[in-house]
């Protein structure tokens, strides 16, 4: 058994130090040659997921060949706006898992097994997602997880990855699962813009409760099931990442009130999903006439200037309406 995991940043090492400690070799794929060799040499990744050590049946490459030959499956985390042409170029894997949380916007809106499929000619791609934040499932602190797919796949993947600390359940709404990951992101900007503003705890439950509703809306009609969204991959990640210090998407939304500009967000090292994934979205949504006022409102903090209290202030003053 080998499994290449595909991108070396925090979520793609912490799959790596999951999967090694089952037991499984793991070739860790990372775009330069000398980062991939300064995994190497210090058995750690000190420039995105520091205080962990990698075990010994990790074995870091900047070679796709090597990461990839023999492999029984590819585990994808990369940035989305890099896994088209990053697997355009590469060898093939019999079985790809997106653990990617964005959308690309080309010819429609795609999710991230859609874009994999596409770039490889591979029809077997199923989407892994839950609240997971790297940080916590690389130190073993108790995780939930959902793998989504073809039901044969999804098992042999659920066993694959589950374990004491890390526990994953299958779904077959592939669809719903990668919808519910890609558009928490933008919905933790916005959390992030309300912690930057100090407007409190109610506003936050409110526009996280709205938001949701917002993104049920949106996710269904997009193809996912209901109950998705309140399962793991939706509201189980949605509180996972509003409510934490770890996340980057929170964290890029309060930068954003304190008047960071988006350029340096989206050029920064760590990546900030939500921001690409929110310019896809409003932009499909104009296109389309789809009504998404919180989604717009975050598009327009991030990319328009419009100021933050303005946006949210817009929000309130929306038509009176039943729940
Ligand atoms: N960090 C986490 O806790 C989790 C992250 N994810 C998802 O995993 C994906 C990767 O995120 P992280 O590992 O957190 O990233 P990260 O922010 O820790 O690191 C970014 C990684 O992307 C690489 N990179 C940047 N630009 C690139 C390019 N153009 N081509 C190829 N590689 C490039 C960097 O070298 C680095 O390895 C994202 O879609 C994220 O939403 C999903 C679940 C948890
Ligand atoms: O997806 C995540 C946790 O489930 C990570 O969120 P951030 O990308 O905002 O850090």
């Amino acid at each position: 058994m080998k499994v290449a995991v595909l991108g070396a940043g925090a979520w793609g090492t912490a799959l790596s130090v999951l999967l090694a400690a089952k037991g499984i070799p793991v070739y860790l794929w990372a775009r330069r040659r000398e980062f991939a060799e300064e995994l190497r040499a210090y058995r750690e990744n000190r420039a995105y997921l520091p205080g962990v050590a990698l075990p010994a049946l990790v074995w870091p490459t900047a070679q796709a060949e090597e990461a990839l030959e023999g492999a029984e499956l590819a585990l994808v985390a990369l940035p989305s706006r890099a896994v088209r042409e990053i697997l355009s170029g590469f060898p093939r894997a019999p079985l790809y898992v997106s653990a990617t949380k964005g959308l690309e916007l080309a010819g429609g809106l795609k999710r991230m097994s859609q874009v994999i499929r596409e770039a490889t000619g591979v029809d077997r791609v199923l989407a892994l997602s839950g609240p997971n934040h790297a940080e916590e499932v690389a130190r073993f602190l108790p995780t939930a997880s959902v793998v989504a797919g073809e039901e044969e796949d999804a098992r042999r993947v659920q066993a694959l990855l589950n374990s004491p600390t890390f526990r994953v359940y299958t779904s077959p709404d592939l669809t719903g699962v990668e919808l519910g990951g890609a558009l928490k992101n933008v919905l933790a900007l916005a959390a992030g813009m309300v912690d930057g503003l100090r407007l409190g705890d109610n506003a936050k439950a409110a526009l996280l409760t709205r938001g949701l509703r917002e993104l049920v809306r949106l996710g269904t009609a997009l193809g996912g099931k209901e109950a998705t969204f309140y399962g793991l991959a939706g509201l189980g990640d949605l509180l996972a990442t509003c409510y934490s210090l770890h996340s980057r998407n929170r964290e890029a939304g309060e930068r954003l009130v304190r008047g960071v500009g988006v350029e340096e967000l989206l050029g920064g090292r760590q990546v900030v999903e939500g921001l690409f994934t929110v310019r896809a979205l409003v932009e499909w949504a104009r296109a389309e006439g789809a009504e998404l006022p919180i989604f717009e409102a975050v598009y327009r903090v991030a990319y328009e200037g419009e100021e933050p209290l303005r946006a949210l202030s817009a929000l309130m003053a929306r038509e009176p309406k039943p729940e």
